[in-house]
């Protein structure tokens, strides 16, 4: 990137979450990822500089061993000139959503992320003239505790995203429950697998965003104003997959073509595109490996059959090795807590140590190396407690990223490209499947984990499971069968304005 020569006017407003904001070059294939801040709490240009240097460390020798080399892109720091960073900000600052202006672009340091634009295929530099899909999902944790520490019976049956799920309706966040459940997406038995993708399509939250050509065309960039048309996708989405039914228009061709990418997308994800490597580490599926709260479970067992086998992830791929490093959390919130606490006790004593135990960076070798003992006999040692206390933090890194799958039709009799290939009815499609928004999780967010997780749980056992009944009714009709149901329109997905207090 030639930063002498930067023009606002060739990038524009991609999208941001909660800690960063990204704006795409137009005919390049990169993005540039800013920090946000809340206004009165501005940072020095070193801490920041410091901050992204440590994002772009802990990529490369922290994830790029758990997940493969293939599915992580680690970017590189930028130092770009103030007056193109201000003008910037004011160009887009109209296009951000409201919800999310809470938080400031820092203009102020000059430093920024240059990373590819995983919304377009894998071709880095440039961007590719053929019609380009990108699916991107934030799947969230895929397994239940299995830690003794757990003091709630609760937490062993429904997972954490399902009880979320309804704090997050009562507090406004969201309008409706969504039927997803992580631990369908992360089964690894397709039929659970296309139920928990439709159930994303019916209610995306900011678990699902669907791009073409770069341009968001499904999902939410307002959580206020969700674009959610299933009709408008399958228009969309009919240059990629025709319609196996035959049929070129109405419902049926709008069915037939949202179940076609519901299956290329599982096919994707059960892929094993990174030379079917397993990863760094080995840790068992224990604890429950279905959800109480899933409908898909709740129906089967209603009609009497048993949940389909859990057929297990492919240890190639990348939902294998997204579980496998958010289970690096072996002892839950709740067994963490007291070893954070005992961390804090000797950091209050010495906080010179602060440094040498690399609760700030640097995320190196030496870090990695750490991550990799994962016993969990307490010695009663501050070590002991540091190793599960940074485990704790790579892990919810992992339950927090998303994974960008990007799909774009072969051309007729070229070879394929070197990329993995996946036959679609319409034409065989390339793909390519990456992991965005590994930022390590920061050291001081344990405590406000506890809290969350206690008021998740009671709030669920409390309204929710003693209403079981009401439950049933609200989220999931029991007779219901587990097809997708198609929507008017965006009108019934608005979330309510504000997130209320509960
Ligand atoms: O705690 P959760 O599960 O609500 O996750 C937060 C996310 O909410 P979600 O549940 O996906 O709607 C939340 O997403 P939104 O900002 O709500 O889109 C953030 O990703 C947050 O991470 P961070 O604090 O910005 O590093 C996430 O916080 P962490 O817990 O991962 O730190
Ligand atoms: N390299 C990339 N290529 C294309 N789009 C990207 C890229 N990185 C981020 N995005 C888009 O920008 C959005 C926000 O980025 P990101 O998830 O990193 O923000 P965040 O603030 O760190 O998230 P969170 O709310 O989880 O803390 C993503 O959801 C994605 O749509």
């Amino acid at each position: 990137m030639e930063e002498g020569k930067m023009d606002e006017n060739e990038w524009s407003y991609h999208g941001e979450g909660n800690k960063s904001l990204v704006v795409a070059h137009a005919q390049r294939c990169v993005v540039l990822r800013f920090l946000k801040f809340p206004p009165n709490k501005k940072k020095t240009s070193e801490e920041i500089l410091q901050h992204l240097q440590n994002i772009v460390d802990f990529g490369k020798n922290v994830m790029k061993d758990f997940l493969g080399e293939n599915y992580v892109h680690c970017g590189e720091v930028v130092q770009l000139p103030l007056e193109f960073v201000k003008q910037l900000c004011l160009k887009i600052q109209c296009e951000r959503p409201e919800s999310r202006c809470d938080k400031d672009l820092d203009t102020l340091s000059g430093y920024a992320m240059c990373l590819p634009n995983l919304t377009r295929l894998q071709t880095f530099p440039f961007a590719e003239h053929r019609p380009i899909l990108c699916v991107e999902i934030k799947p969230k944790c895929g397994f239940i505790p299995f830690s003794n520490g757990v003091t709630h019976e609760m937490k062993h049956k429904v997972c954490r995203y399902c009880m979320h799920q309804h704090l997050k309706v009562a507090t406004g966040k969201w309008k409706k429950i969504s039927k997803y459940c992580p631990l369908d997406l992360y089964s690894g038995n397709k039929q659970r697998m296309h139920f928990a993708l439709k159930s994303l399509l019916q209610e995306a939250q900011n678990n699902l965003r669907i791009f073409k050509n770069g341009e968001l065309i499904y999902g939410c960039a307002d959580a206020r104003s969700p674009v959610a048309d299933l009709k408008a996708l399958a228009h969309h989405l009919k240059p990629f997959f025709f319609p196996s039914n035959g049929l070129a228009s109405g419902p049926q061709c709008t069915r037939a073509v949202i179940r076609e990418l519901v299956h290329v997308i599982t096919r994707v994800l059960l892929s094993t595109s990174d030379k079917g490597r397993a990863g760094a580490l080995r840790l068992g599926l224990q604890g429950a490996r279905v959800c109480e709260a899933s409908p898909f479970s709740r129906s089967l067992h209603h009609q009497g059959k048993n949940t389909p086998e859990h057929s297990g992830l492919p240890k190639g791929c990348l939902l294998y090795k997204t579980l496998q490093v958010q289970m690096l959390d072996q002892l839950d919130i709740e067994g963490l807590y007291p070893l954070y606490n005992r961390v804090e006790q000797y950091l209050e004593e010495f906080p010179e140590e602060r440094k040498t135990l690399q609760i700030d960076g640097p995320y190196d070798e030496v870090f990695y190396q750490k991550l990799l003992d994962l016993s969990t006999e307490d010695d009663g040692t501050v070590a002991f407690a540091l190793t599960k206390v940074q485990q704790y933090r790579v892990a919810m890194t992992a339950k927090d990223c998303s994974i960008m799958i990007a799909l774009s039709p072969c051309l007729r009799g070229a070879s394929s490209d070197q990329r993995p290939v996946i036959p679609s009815s319409r034409s065989r499609l390339a793909f390519s499947v990456s992991v965005l928004d590994l930022d390590l999780k920061p050291y001081e967010s344990i405590p406000h984990q506890y809290k969350l997780d206690s008021k998740i749980v009671s709030y669920y056992s409390k309204t929710v499971h003693a209403k079981d009944d009401t439950v049933r009714s609200t989220r999931f009709k029991e007779h219901e069968d587990c097809t997708l149901v198609l929507h008017k329109g965006c009108e019934e997905n608005k979330p309510g304005k504000k997130h209320q207090n509960v």
